[in-house]
């Protein structure tokens, strides 16, 4: 249960909200990834300890998707993937997340109380490929508005994230993934984006991944439009319906 202290006026605090509800989240997302590294044939705390999450940062995105008239006509989120490891979802109303299976976007259906985990790019990049990111988007209906909250955890800004040196081969499973800070990764996708404070502003290109054997952190340049060492995660979804007007989203980070 939470408890929350409450303003003078009454209302309580979203600081405290947020800090508190991530905080919990923390903890069921870090539990997750301890069966995830098991998974991998890695040590339950590898992940943890290698990304060093006990310092880790959350981003709390609040998204807002008022009732569209023409809904076929506007989309909410345009597909993409997230940055971090885990990404727990919650929304007040069922049926506006998509997410991709085998090339088509397909509707997710979530269960009462309970969170939507969807695995980030940093996941695919320490496991190596071994887990996928989710591709998802958002589409609005005409009837009603929903929101969703989506906290994800990823490292602190300064650690760099590579694929486990465990999980590689140099014959069978060599390294796919250039190792990146998670900071230079965030201004690497924000330096994609042509707009910004409106909720185009979290239309992410599709580069979302930064492969490439040959990459050193020298040889991309931020605040270009051009990445010729990136190669963009293969999307079999081009998507160019335009996002809501309406539609407003609300990044929290926490570190
Ligand atoms: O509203 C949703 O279901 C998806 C939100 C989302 O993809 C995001 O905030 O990154
Ligand atoms: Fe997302």
């Amino acid at each position: 249960m939470l408890r929350l202290r409450r303003s003078s006026s009454g209302g309580i605090f979203l600081s405290e909200i947020s800090s508190e509800y991530c905080k919990r989240t923390r903890e069921v997302a870090r539990e997750l990834l301890k069966g995830i590294s098991e998974s991998l044939g890695l040590e339950e705390h590898y992940i943890d300890n290698a990304l060093k999450l006990e310092k880790g940062t959350q981003v709390l995105v609040g998204n807002l998707y008022p009732p569209c008239p023409q809904p076929q006509l506007a989309m909410g989120l345009p597909p993409h993937s997230d940055h971090g490891l885990l990404i727990l979802l919650i929304e007040n109303a069922n049926g506006g997340l998509q997410i991709q299976h085998r090339g088509k976007l397909v509707q997710v259906k979530s269960l009462p109380n309970s969170f939507l985990v969807n695995t980030g790019d940093h996941l695919e990049i320490l496991s190596s490929g071994k887990y996928k990111n989710v591709v998802h988007r958002a589409i609005v209906n005409g009837k009603t508005t929903r929101i969703s909250l989506a906290m994800t955890l990823a490292p602190s800004f300064g650690t760099v994230v590579s694929p486990a040196p465990e999980l590689l081969n140099s014959e069978s499973n060599p390294p796919a993934y250039s190792g990146m800070k998670y900071r230079d990764y965030l201004e690497l996708q924000q330096s994609n984006n042509s707009t910004k404070g409106s909720a185009v502003a979290r239309k992410r290109l599709p580069i979302t991944i930064v492969r490439g054997v040959n990459h050193s952190p020298n040889n991309y340049k931020l605040n270009s439009a051009t990445i010729p060492i990136t190669r963009a995660l293969e999307f079999s979804v081009s998507d160019s319906t335009p996002t809501h007007d309406s539609v407003q989203t609300c990044q929290i980070f926490l570190q």
